[in-house]
């Protein structure tokens, strides 16, 4: 099976830009899971422009189904935010400061000996750690090197790609995926999946373990509304 988590960043995004709270971040974080959601992701940012540090204190105090926490472990503040929370699953992500969105995976192989401390600091706080990296076997057997729980694959060139040549743009995310299972790293995917791209992405790789989906399904929700939209994505991922 694999899960859905429904990034709910993009709510906190419309929720700034008035300085109120309309949109509640926590109301519909507990939507998500009644119309079915199997998680939920926050992805906090240094400048708070999207999900603020309370929110995920607040989310944490309600949210019943799979909890995760994306971010870069840069700065101490992330790091002490995820441990004094406790998520089921924290995603280490390298995001740079000024860029829109993440837009690469970790050098898992550069980065190593950073990244093994960090992951055996969140795993004996008894939280799995999953590790953002492109579709490149390399970084994947690098992740597991590090101590990884999980690898999830970062399929914005999958999305991008899909509508040219699907196969030719799912063929290194198997390859991937494939090298993961091998080595006994569980597998997360996510960035830029939708409607259109995510039936195939499960097809190519039925034992993913969870996908994390946000901008898309926002904005379907905005034309389907939430609960169908919810309901919809779910179905992409029955085989
Ligand atoms: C790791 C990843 O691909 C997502 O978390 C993405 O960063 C979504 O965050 P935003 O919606 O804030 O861009
Ligand atoms: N980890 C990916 C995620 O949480 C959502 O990414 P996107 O669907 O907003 O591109």
């Amino acid at each position: 099976m694999t899960r859905l988590s429904v990034n709910i960043n993009k709510i906190a995004t419309l929720r700034n830009s008035r300085g109120g709270d309309n949109p509640n971040v926590i109301k519909v974080g507990l939507d998500c899971e009644r119309f079915g959601a199997q998680g939920i992701t926050v992805h906090p940012r240094p400048d708070e422009r999207h999900i603020r540090y309370q929110d995920v204190y607040d989310l944490k105090e309600v949210v019943t189904t799979e909890f995760n926490i994306e971010g870069n472990p840069s700065e101490r503040k992330f790091i002490d935010l995820v441990l004094a929370n406790r998520p089921d699953q924290v995603t280490l992500v390298p995001d740079a400061l000024l860029a829109i969105t993440s837009n690469a995976g970790w050098d898992t192989i550069k980065n190593r000996s950073e990244l093994t401390d960090l992951i055996q600091e969140f795993k004996s706080a008894s939280i799995r750690v999953s590790v953002f990296v492109d579709a490149d076997e390399d970084m994947v057997e690098g992740a597991k090197i590090c101590g990884a729980d999980r690898i999830e694959l970062y399929t914005e060139p999958y999305a991008a790609g899909y509508f040219e040549n699907r196969q030719k743009a799912v063929l290194p995310f198997i390859k991937a995926a494939e090298k993961a299972r091998e080595i006994g790293l569980g597998v997360n995917a996510g960035h830029d999946l939708s409607l259109d791209n995510l039936r195939f992405l499960k097809q190519s790789i039925p034992w993913m373990d969870e996908v994390s989906i946000g901008h898309a399904l926002i904005a379907d929700a905005l034309y389907l509304g939430l609960e169908n939209t919810i309901q919809m994505y779910l179905r992409e991922l029955e085989l």
